[in-house]
Parts: C-alpha cells; structure tokens; sequence
C-alpha cells in the first residue's frame, strides 16, 4: 500500500485567503475534500460544484465530493458534467440506486466512492464493495466542523483493511472528521490510507496556511513517529 495521503476539508478553509491557501496546498496533497450538503440529508449547506470549478482555475489536483445530499442522482449528475474526480456517496441513502450510481460514475471515466456515517455497519455495503475506490467512514456525524471524535468509529477502518486484504479489493480507505494533534495516534493504528483534514487539524491552527501545514507536520510526525511522503 502506498504512504498514507491527506486531504483537505475545503469546507474549513479561510475563504478570504482562497488562492493563497489553494496555492501553497497544491504542493502537498493529491485531492481535496469537497462537502456538499443539501440541508436536508444534514442541517447545513456548504460547498458546490461551481465551487470545484473555481478551485480548478487554480489547480490540478483531483477533488473528491462527499456528497450529503437526500437525492444522489441529481448530483452525481452535476459532478459527472465537471468531471469531478471522486464521486462518494453515503450508504444510507443508496437503497435501490446503488449499482445503478456505481455504474454511471465508472462509465464516466471516474471513481466511486461510499461514505459511512458513524452508526453504519460495514456489512451495509457488502453486496457492491467490491465495485468500489474508495470507502469513507465517518469519524464525526456529519453536517459540520469542529465536532469530538467518535473512538468507536475506528473499528471499521481495522475492518475494511482485513475485508481488502482478505478478498483483494481495490478500495483506498478514508476518515473524515476530527482528525489532528489529539486523534492523529489512535488513526494511525486504525491504519487508513486518506486523512481528511480540515479546521482543527489544519486550517484553524495559525493565521498563515504554510505555518498551519507546518504544524499540522510536526503534530503528525510526533504523535504517529511518521513522515508524511509530501512534507
Ligand atoms: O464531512 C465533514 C463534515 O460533515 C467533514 O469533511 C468536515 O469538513 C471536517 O470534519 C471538518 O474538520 P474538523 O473540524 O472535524 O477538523
Ligand atoms: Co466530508
């Protein structure tokens, strides 16, 4: 398996330092993280598709979409149109779309992935995870930044990782939510391949991105004994 990757939560971003943060990030990360919620599937609204093209003016890495949204079709839809990289939808709201989504996505050209939110079992996606890139659990509830760490999340990144091993799925494993200085030792033995990081790992560090990625190194190497292989 290839050096453990992180990504940036967008959504927690300092959007008054847009093209400067965007800029210095493109440097360190191979995808960003790009919530988009309907304020229906959670209470809040956040980021866009119109929002991935506008950090594509000034990027070229890939932009992964967790999509929290009621009606998937729809914006499955939007991203395909824009071509966005990953595509990840949340399992609890896949019943009788799945195989079909799934299918659209990789005919397009592009990656499928699923998210979980913390009280989703593994065994909820058993019947497609061999179709998929990617699988995301849920490490906060979904909806907003800044929330505590659910410990008993990690359990199914140990699961995942014996289920590929196992079965030599394909799949790049994922967390999202409260990953920093705090939960960063208890990630690294859960073992995913993606950290999505965002305001209390990265962004809402220090006033300037490069000291915050600086720190968020620092907090990384000391709390896990690991080099990030983009530094
Ligand atoms: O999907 C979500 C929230 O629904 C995440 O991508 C958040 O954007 C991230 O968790 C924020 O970072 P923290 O505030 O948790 O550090
Ligand atoms: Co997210």
């Amino acid at each position: 398996m290839n050096d453990v990757q992180f990504s940036p939560s967008l959504m927690t971003m300092n959007l008054d330092k847009f093209k400067e943060e965007i800029r210095f990030l493109n440097d360190h990360v191979d995808s960003y993280h790009i919530d988009i919620m309907d304020g229906h599937y959670v209470p809040n609204i956040s980021l866009s598709p119109w929002f991935i093209e506008e950090v594509r003016k000034i990027s070229d890495v890939s932009m992964s979409a967790h999509l929290m949204v009621t009606q998937p079709s729809f914006w499955v839809q939007q991203l395909i149109d824009i071509k966005c990289e990953w595509i990840c939808i949340h399992a609890e709201v896949l019943d009788g779309l799945a195989f079909r989504l799934i299918d659209q996505i990789h005919e397009a050209g592009l990656k499928a992935g699923i998210v979980l939110n913390p009280e989703t079992p593994v065994e909820t996606i058993y019947p497609y995870i061999p179709l998929l890139d990617k699988v995301t659990i849920m490490t906060v509830d979904p909806g907003f930044a800044g929330q505590k760490f659910i410990d008993g999340t990690l359990e199914k990144i140990v699961q995942l990782r014996e289920l590929r091993e196992t079965n030599d799925y394909k799949y790049l494993i994922e967390m999202d939510g409260s990953s920093n200085r705090k939960s960063f030792a208890k990630i690294d033995e859960a073992g995913p391949d993606i950290y999505i990081v965002g305001r209390s790992g990265l962004f809402g560090l220090t006033e300037n991105i490069e000291t915050s990625w600086q720190t968020m190194m620092t907090d990384y190497k000391e709390m896990t004994g690991k080099k990030y292989y983009k530094e």
